[in-house]
C-alpha cells in the first residue's frame, strides 16, 4: 500500500506539490493526470526517493523513502519520460546490467521474453544510441519489468510508442497489477487512463482534485457524457457539470473496495 500524507515540495519559490494526501492499495493501476506543471512528476520523483519532500510523509509498503533509501530502491522502479540509458551499452547489455545490479539470477529467459514482447529482439546487439525514441522507452520499461518491483512508476510512458507498442504496454500493465503489484502511470492521454486504470488521481496546481475509481468519477459528474468530460469537469470543478450533491471529490472510501 502507498500512503502519502500532506506531501509538499518547494523548489525555491515554486510550490510544486501542496499538501497531497493519497492512499493507494496494492494491486491496482492508478492513473495520475493533470495539466502541465500540476506537480505529477515531482510527486513521482518523491515517491521514487529521487528528491526529498519539503514536508509530509510517504510510505511504500511501510518503507519511508527518506529514511530507507536502499530498501525503497529495491521495491520501486521509476521510468521517466526520457529514460537515462547508457550510451555505451547495447540493448542486451542493459538487461544484463540491471540483472547484475539487482542480483537477479538466470535473468536471460525473462529478458528475452520481455524483448520479444516489446519487439526489441532484432536490436539485441544494438547500442542505445542507435535506437529510436520509442525503442529507448520500451527498453527502459523492459528493464523495470525485469526488476519486477512491487511498485512501478511510469511517467508518460506512451510518448513515442507506436500503436502495437502502446497495446503491449497497456496489456502488460494490467497483467502486472493483477499479479499483485501496483502501477502508477502519469499520462495526458485521458481515454487510455479510462481504459486501463482502476483509479484516477487528478492533480492541478500541486493539489489533488480527485482521487477515486473511474466509476466514482463518472458518478461524481453525472452531467458529463464521457469520461473525458468528467475529467475536465473535475479538473475545473465546473459547477455546471458537477453534481451538486457530490460531498467530496476525493473518493477515499471507494478506494478501499478496489484493493
Ligand atoms: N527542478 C525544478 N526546479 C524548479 N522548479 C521545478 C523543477 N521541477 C519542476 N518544477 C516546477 O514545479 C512545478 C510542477 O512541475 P512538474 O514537473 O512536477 O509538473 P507535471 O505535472 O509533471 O507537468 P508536465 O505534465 O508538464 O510534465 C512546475 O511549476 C515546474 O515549473
Amino acid at each position: 500500500m502507498i500512503e502519502i500524507r500532506n506531501l509538499q515540495k518547494l523548489y525555491d519559490d515554486t510550490l510544486a506539490v501542496n499538501g497531497v494526501s493519497v492512499t493507494i492499495p496494492t494491486g491496482v493501476v492508478c492513473g495520475l493526470v493533470g495539466p502541465n506543471g500540476a506537480g505529477k512528476t515531482t510527486t513521482l520523483r518523491c515517491l521514487a526517493g529521487l528528491i526529498r519532500p519539503t514536508a509530509g510523509e510517504i510510505h511504500v509498503d511501510g518503507i519511508n523513502p527518506v529514511t530507507d533509501e536502499v530498501r525503497l530502491k529495491q521495491n520501486v522502479a521509476y521510468v521517466p519520460d526520457d529514460p537515462p540509458l547508457f550510451d555505451d551499452l547495447t540493448v542486451g547489455q542493459h538487461l544484463d546490467f540491471v540483472a547484475q545490479l539487482y542480483r537477479i539470477r538466470d535473468h536471460r529467459p525473462a529478458a528475452f521474453d520481455l524483448l520479444d514482447r516489446f519487439d526489441l529482439m532484432p536490436k539485441y546487439d544494438a547500442r542505445v544510441t542507435a535506437l529510436s525514441r520509442g525503442m529507448r522507452q520500451k527498453l527502459a520499461i523492459a528493464c523495470a519489468y525485469l526488476i519486477s518491483p512491487p511498485l512501478l512508476l511510469l511517467d508518460e510512458p506512451l510518448t513515442g510508442l507506436d500503436p502495437p507498442g502502446i497495446r503491449v504496454l497497456l496489456d502488460s500493465i494490467t497483467q502486472y497489477a493483477r499479479a499483485g503489484r501496483t502501477v502508477i502511470i502519469s499520462s495526458h492521454l485521458l481515454a487510455m487512463i479510462g481504459d486501463v486504470c482502476d483509479q484516477v488521481w487528478m492533480m492541478n496546481r500541486g493539489s489533488v482534485r480527485f482521487h477515486g475509481t473511474t466509476q466514482c468519477l463518472r458518478k461524481s459528474y453525472p452531467a458529463a457524457a464521457t469520461l473525458e468530460q468528467a475529467f475536465f469537469a473535475a479538473m475545473n470543478d465546473d459547477p455546471a457539470v458537477a453534481s451538486e450533491t457530490t460531498p467530496t471529490r476525493i473518493a477515499e472510501p471507494e478506494l478501499a473496495a478496489v484493493g
